[in-house]
């Protein structure tokens, strides 16, 4: 079963530090994301995707206003809500299938089934030759397939990126965006994945909701309707990209105001 993340007045304020003023990260947010959505969140640095993101995890909690997840008001981090994070976060001295593996023991499956589980998921992003290499003998490419891997493996309804893919050349990108895409076009759900890149949120969404410097206001909310595969040098491409450029170019502009709560 796949989820659909209901956002509603969403409001996070970090205390300052030594006497210095209440931060507020993001105010008054609400976003509707329906179940199976591939949703891009762009935005300038700073404006709030991570905190979002963070939020919906639950690995923060709000300060005010709240979160629901098929209904179910997000309290805190449930495998139901799988992250993968730009760091790898694998175990270094795990082997890459110990790495997935691990991840599977909250699910409660035989041993079996968690050896089927593990294979299945490291043939799906090509890594299952390399099953016994640890962390340090892999590529960045490779470490961020095996962290996909391990968060795929415990089939979470809904699938959080923080900008996994930023620590990558062009081409190892491209490749571990079309591999994502054939993960989520053979088994749907809802995925909310944070990125700097434009053409990297055209390629994979379904809808870019872009957020501005402004306490991360939503000041864009864009539907791409390009079917898939997509061509990232069609004419169709470009003019997507160039409209979401557009967007992002207004977010970096707008005005930050006083940011202090
Ligand atoms: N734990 C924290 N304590 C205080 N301030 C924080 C904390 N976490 C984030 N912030 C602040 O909240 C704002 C939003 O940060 P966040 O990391 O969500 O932005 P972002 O849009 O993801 O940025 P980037 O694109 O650079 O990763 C920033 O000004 C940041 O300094």
């Amino acid at each position: 079963m796949t989820a659909q993340i209901s956002i509603q007045g969403l409001t996070k304020t970090f205390p300052g530090r030594n006497e210095s003023a209440d931060f507020t990260a993001l105010s008054d947010i609400s976003l509707e994301i329906p179940a199976n959505e591939f949703v891009c969140l762009l935005g300038p640095s700073g404006c709030g995707k991570s905190t979002l993101l963070g939020l919906v995890a639950g690995h923060e909690k709000s300060s005010a206003g709240g979160i629901t997840v098929a209904g179910t008001p997000v309290t805190g981090p449930a495998a139901e809500r799988g992250m993968v994070f730009q760091q790898y976060a694998l175990f270094p001295w795990y082997t890459v299938e110990q790495n997935v593996r691990l991840g599977l023991r909250i699910k409660r499956l035989s041993s079996s089934e968690q050896a089927e589980q593990t294979e299945r998921m490291l043939r799906a992003v090509s890594l299952w030759d390399h099953r016994d290499k640890f962390p340090r003998e892999l590529s960045g490419g490779m470490k961020q397939r095996a962290a996909i891997a391990r968060t795929l493996a415990i089939d979470p309804d809904v699938l959080l990126m923080d900008e996994p893919f930023g620590a990558l050349d062009e081409q190892t990108r491209n490749r571990l965006q079309d591999e994502l895409l054939a993960i989520w076009q053979g088994s749907r759900r809802t995925v909310v994945f944070v990125t700097h890149s434009v053409q990297e949120a055209v390629t994979l969404a379904d809808r870019v909701v872009v957020m501005g410097r402004d306490k991360g206001r939503i000041v864009a909310d864009l539907r791409i309707s390009l079917k898939r595969p997509r061509d990232r040098m069609s004419v169709e491409f470009v003019e997507a990209e160039r409209e979401v450029s557009a967007c992002l170019a207004r977010a970096e502009a707008s005005d930050p105001a006083d940011r202090a709560a």
